[in-house]
């Protein structure tokens, strides 16, 4: 099948949280298994720093009056072609945030439509989160083109919705005033990043508003779990952290917790219960149920913090403030950093994940591979990758609350601090977190299940001939 995936990130170039990891991961995968997939993106003023971009254009499109260009490559350690909306709108050094939000995604959205519809056809479009939301819209009388929608994070519906209908030409019944509800209604498949969520979204609490049309879609509604790039991620060859181990050499892996104690200036102590969080700083993320608790944990146990992430700036200050207090306990580091972010899933004891709401969530399955038990709350991905530890019966992965309550978080970490004490049980607690898949082969496999389900084809290829098969059955469904 012939796949482009339109989205506003993919790592390793272009990346701000959790959307660009899989942007970034799943086209090579897919591409392994044999589908011609391809990935447009916009070129932000800052790529040219991260990779080589051909100075010519392999083609001139226009969309919303404006002229744009489209520049070719290739996804750095990959095979993955890549395509490069290039126009002065997205010149700046950001991936978001700025005044024209709206205005620039959706002509970044009408760009991948020209450029599918008049340069590279593909069978399917995949679209991710609102930016692309109006590519489904575009293409629902296509016969030649379907559309898969993904949401990573229903929160975020796009700017300025009650003007993006003017800008989008459709009218509300269309949607046309909010982009996620507009991919939604159009996309002949929509999918979330777990199944636990996919089913969340059909109610109030974690509907965004969009529960009932969530509701009434989900006939074509599913959840696929998210994978990480078990390759690039990986405790036994990653060269940013001091000293690599496997599940065989964990006792090794202390040298990476006094390593980043050094770095991070805090008091060197391998004894001390040390705990991680790489994060953005929203309301998603559960920190102002930390920021509650936070003090008086420290103030309890002998415990060590550590916080990397960036984002909301009464976040920020708050964090910030905390660690002043708790000098050689607590540090902060208010940047993106991927490299520092390995050190922490590598060094840390235990990774702190208490989302208000988690679709999936990336961090909390690399902080499993890299041996860092997982403090979550019950909810969304969560759920659906960390069990809770059960010494007796040698099971589960991490500690788990379910009620979204300060109390409950407080509880469920001190658990966690006094189970750390029981060096036995908590490597063990370790090596099973370390040796759950999450590589993307699997979530492939759904994906292509769900490319399939669009032209009513079985889940596996079972004839001899199955391009056949499958052209007929495109034909098919689209006449
Ligand atoms: N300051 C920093 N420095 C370095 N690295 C940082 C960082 N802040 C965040 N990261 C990295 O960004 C990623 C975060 O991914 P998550 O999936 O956990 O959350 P996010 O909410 O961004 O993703 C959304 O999309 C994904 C993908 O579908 C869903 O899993 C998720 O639930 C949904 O909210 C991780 O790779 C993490 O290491």
């Amino acid at each position: 099948m012939r796949i482009l995936f339109v989205a506003a990130e993919a790592a390793p170039i272009a990346k701000v949280g959790g959307m660009g990891d899989v942007v970034g991961a799943l086209p090579k995968f897919l591409r392994e298994m044999g589908h011609d997939v391809r990935i447009f993106l916009p070129y932000y003023g800052f790529l040219p720093d991260k990779m080589e971009i051909p100075y010519e254009p392999i083609w001139w499109g226009d969309a919303m009056f404006q002229h744009f260009a489209v520049y070719e490559s290739v996804l750095p350690g990959t095979d993955v072609p890549l395509y490069l909306f290039g126009h002065p709108a997205f010149m700046p050094r950001r991936i978001y945030s700025g005044e024209d939000e709206d205005w620039r995604f959706t002509l970044f959205a009408n760009g991948a439509a020209e450029f599918a519809w008049n340069y590279w056809k593909p069978e399917i479009i995949h679209c991710h989160d609102w930016h692309t939301g109006m590519i489904p819209v575009w293409m629902h009388q296509d016969p030649d083109i379907s559309t898969v929608f993904t949401i990573h994070n229903l929160a975020y519906q796009g700017p300025w919705r009650w003007y993006l209908e003017k800008i989008t030409w459709c009218p509300w019944y269309m949607q046309g005033h909010n982009t996620m509800a507009a991919a939604v209604q159009f996309a002949n498949k929509v999918n979330t990043v777990s199944p636990t969520y996919a089913e969340q979204i059909k109610t109030p609490t974690y509907g965004e508003t969009l529960e009932g049309l969530l509701s009434f879609i989900s006939g074509k509604l599913s959840g696929i779990i998210n994978g990480i790039d078990t390759e690039v991620y990986n405790p036994e060859n990653d060269k940013y952290i001091t000293q690599t181990f496997t599940t065989d050499t964990l006792d090794k892996r202390k040298a990476n917790k006094i390593a980043l104690q050094e770095e991070l200036g805090l008091e060197v102590n391998s004894k001390a219960f040390f705990i991680g969080i790489v994060t953005r700083l929203v309301e998603q993320k559960g920190i102002d149920l930390i920021l509650q608790i936070l003090d008086r944990f420290l103030s309890y146990t002998d415990a060590q913090f550590v916080l990397l992430g960036t984002g909301d700036r009464y976040y920020e200050t708050q964090m910030w403030q905390l660690a002043s207090r708790f000098p050689g306990r607590m540090a902060t580091y208010l940047l993106y950093n991927d490299a520092l972010s390995r050190r922490i899933y590598a060094g840390t004891d235990a990774f702190l994940m208490p989302s208000r709401f988690e679709p999936c969530g990336i961090s909390q399955m690399m902080s499993l591979r890299y041996g860092s038990v997982p403090i979550v709350r019950r909810t969304g991905g969560l759920v659906d990758t960390v069990s809770h530890h059960d010494p007796e019966n040698a099971a589960g992965t991490g500690y788990c609350f379910d009620r979204y309550e300060p109390l409950d978080l407080f509880t469920c970490m001190i658990r966690a601090w006094e189970g750390f004490r029981f060096k036995p049980q908590w490597q063990e607690l370790q090596k099973r977190g370390m040796s759950e898949d999450f590589s993307w082969y699997q979530s492939a496999k759904e994906y292509v299940k769900l490319y399939r389900s669009i032209y009513g084809l079985p889940e596996e290829e079972e004839t001899p001939q199955p391009e056949l098969v499958l052209n007929e059955a495109m034909a098919n469904s689209k006449s």
